[in-house]
């Protein structure tokens, strides 16, 4: 193993050259723990000994809390008679806890006397109710979210006309990350005067096969860990529910049907209309209507659907691919959809090829219609080798162009674990610079040996992938790279004696077999530590500060005890709303600034094409794993991540793989475990 690489901080991005993506055809071989397609629901990672939140409450927990004013306004409310929800306990040795050597689960407690305060530094905004006085910013998610701006103590709400002339005072900004002022900045505003924060409707465009739901689930997973309410509605799914003989075939596509082409556009307008009632009643934020879309007249008929709903915009976004090989394995992809499961393959390959070949004929793709009415859009043409954007306008719109810009199909790892142990973690205090101790050093050293290990597995598995096409079909062993190979990719093995025919690759194949590794770690001696034993001239090692654990402020280096009884006041707020709520302090940072620290890191992630290995921290693993995993808002800072455990994450054409490998530091071991989705 190397000797420790000295770490400076690097200029994180590369120019950005947008590359065409390889064809990916789906990796079969090792079966992952979870449903690549859905994203698991993790109750078994949820922290059970962790703060309990508003949801966790008891009724009775909860009645206790309705003592406080009926209407939370910003001022602060004392919970008078609230008693504290019971800590709760928990004997399961997976239960991670709140102390940090995740050894032993230590129950948590709500300080019985706490009664939090109004921050007067803080912003007022409207609360939930549990959470109305934290020391927190609040990023009102909806127009539901009203700033109140009558003077600390008043408890009624603003009149209508009050809030009005308030709106008009203010001047509207953009709604950006970790933005600490405005209450209703609008994400779209495009000057002065903007109403309270505009919703947004995505509007996708695009034939059959085109990667339209796989950008949107992207982009649904995106908004939402960036915590803008976002949802998508497919008109597919629509017409699934509602098929008359339970599947419909190519014919019920054809434009020259006027009765099927009738339903047809009534469905696209009743889920369009489905999308406007969640803005309404859930508070939605980027609604993405999902069908093909594939006329003027349609789009004109969405666009006059919504030109009276007040505060929305709109973004189209087309998907064109020219790619012949990539467009015939998402065909082959399509018979494992709803739409064909279960029935004869060819039949449905033919069936699926036959509706393309009907829409194609009256398919006009986003140009003069949108451009004449100043419309929005977006084109994304062979998944991003050439982006079109015009007129585009607004934070939300904007975020779309930079991660469309960013993403890639092509098959590779995302690796995410903590550093080894650190002496803070063996005495339980957080935050600080700590070295390891001589386990996490261990740790450190196992884990390049166990990476390395996988790496190669991993390419076996491309290896097999991009050369099953072509002639390696004889029969006999193959020399690739230095290895052999058995050619009947049955099973995966290589032998260094067997009789072998070398194979030569061409550069654009190979690039997709041996591919670059990555290692990222953090500032913080304990993150750069771990990373000491990997070969900086097979990997290619850098650290960052935004991949720095959470800042505690005024909390560093002191244990969950400490703060309880130190500031009990500030620890029973942060039970309460962990992802809302900052440390005070210099510095103090809560599990929504660090989203938005790592913001860039994820569209990183995504844009690359090759490998990459996190060495991070405790939040900066949740908060990682709770972009790939979909995660819901309150789950996302109790995640149970334990030291000594390292994740990784696959992503497919249709979802993510997820495995997850315990460490033994006795055996100095990796173990496959169930990542319990
Ligand atoms: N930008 C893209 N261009 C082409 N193919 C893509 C793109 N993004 C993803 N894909 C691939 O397209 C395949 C099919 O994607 P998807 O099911 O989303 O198509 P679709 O356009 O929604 O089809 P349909 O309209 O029939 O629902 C996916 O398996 C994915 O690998
Ligand atoms: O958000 P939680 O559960 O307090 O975990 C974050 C803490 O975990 C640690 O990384 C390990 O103790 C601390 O440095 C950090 O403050």
């Amino acid at each position: 193993m190397s000797t420790p690489n000295s770490q400076r901080e690097t200029s994180f991005f590369k120019d950005d050259q947008l590359v065409q993506s390889p064809v990916s055809s789906p990796s079969l071989h090792e079966s992952p723990t979870s449903s690549p397609s859905l994203s698991p629901s993790f109750q078994n990672l949820k922290d059970l000994n962790g703060p309990r939140l508003p949801s966790q409450l008891t009724q009775n927990d909860t009645d206790s809390m309705q003592a406080a004013p009926s209407r939370e306004t910003n001022v602060s409310t004392k919970k008078e008679n609230t008693t504290p929800p019971r800590p709760s306990t928990s004997t399961s040795p997976n239960a991670s806890s709140l102390t940090s050597s995740d050894s032993s689960p230590v129950p948590f407690q709500l300080n019985p006397q706490h009664k939090p305060q109004r921050m007067a530094s803080e912003g007022y905004f409207a609360m939930p109710k549990q959470v109305s006085s934290l020391r927190t910013e609040y990023r009102p998610a909806s127009l539901h979210h009203v700033p109140s701006f009558h003077s600390p103590g008043d408890s009624t709400p603003p009149s209508p006309l009050m809030l009005a002339q308030s709106m008009k005072r203010k001047g509207s900004t953009m709604s950006i990350p970790g933005q600490t002022s405005s209450v209703y900045s609008n994400p779209n505003s495009e000057g002065e005067g903007a109403g309270p924060e505009e919703k947004l409707v995505i509007i996708m465009v695009g034939l059959p096969a085109r990667g339209k739901s796989y950008i949107v689930n992207k982009l649904v997973r995106y908004y939402n860990w960036l915590q803008y309410n976002c949802k998508a509605f497919n008109v597919g799914n629509h017409r699934r529910k509602q098929a008359f003989h339970g599947h419909d075939d190519a014919s019920f596509f054809d434009p020259s049907n006027p009765e099927t082409s009738k339903i047809r556009e009534d469905m696209a307008m009743n889920t369009l209309s489905a999308l406007l009632d969640w803005f309404e009643n859930e508070n939605g934020v980027v609604g993405i209507f999902d069908a093909t879309n594939s006329t003027a007249s349609r789009r004109k008929a969405i666009v006059e659907h919504l030109k009276n709903v007040p505060y929305v915009t709109t973004l189209f976004i087309e998907s064109v691919c020219n790619d012949e090989q990539l467009i015939a394995a998402n065909m082959r992809m399509k018979l494992f959809g709803p739409d064909y499961k279960n029935m004869d393959p060819e039949k449905s390959l033919r069936d699926f090829q036959e509706r393309v070949r009907l829409y194609e004929q009256k398919y006009e793709p986003l140009g003069k219609f949108e451009e004449d009415l100043n419309l929005r859009y977006i084109k994304v043409i062979d998944v991003g080798k050439k982006v079109v954007a015009f007129n585009i306008r607004g934070f939300l719109a904007g975020q779309a162009v930079f991660f469309l810009l960013n993403f890639n199909l092509s098959p590779r790892q995302i690796w995410v674990t903590r550093h080894g142990e650190s002496l803070d973690n063996t005495m339980g205090r957080i935050g600080g610079n700590a070295s390891l101790t001589k386990l996490g050093k261990q740790y450190g050293e196992d884990l390049a040996m166990f990476i390395e290990t996988k790496r190669a597995e991993f390419q076996d598995r491309l290896f097999f992938d991009v050369t099953r096409e072509s002639n390696l079909m004889n029969h006999g062993n193959l020399s690739f790279q230095g290895k052999t190979y058995n050619s009947s990719f049955n099973n995966l093995y290589s032998t260094e004696h067997a009789v072998s025919t070398p194979i030569e690759l061409d550069p654009e194949d190979e690039e997709k077999i041996i591919k670059p590794f990555s290692v990222w770690t953090s500032m913080m001696k304990r993150s750069m530590e771990t990373a000491a034993y990997f070969d900086d001239e097979q990997y290619d090692i850098k650290a960052m500060r935004m991949l720095n654990e959470i800042c505690s402020g005024i909390c560093d280096q002191h244990t969950y005890e400490e703060i309880k009884n130190n500031y009990p006041d500030e620890y029973e707020a942060r039970a309460l709303d962990k992802l809302n709520y900052r440390y005070p302090g210099s510095g103090g940072e809560s599990y929504l600034d660090v989203i938005y620290r790592l913001q860039s890191v994820i569209v990183e992630i995504e844009r690359m094409k090759h490998h990459v290995l996190v060495i991070g921290h405790r939040v900066i693993t949740r908060i990682i794993i709770a972009y790939f995993l979909g995660c819901r808002r309150e789950d996302i800072a109790h995640l149970n991540v334990p030291l000594h455990t390292v994740y990784c994450i696959e992503p497919q054409p249709y979802g993510t793989n997820f495995y997850q490998y315990n460490y033994d530091p006795q055996t100095r071991t990796f173990t496959r475990v169930p990542f319990h989705v």
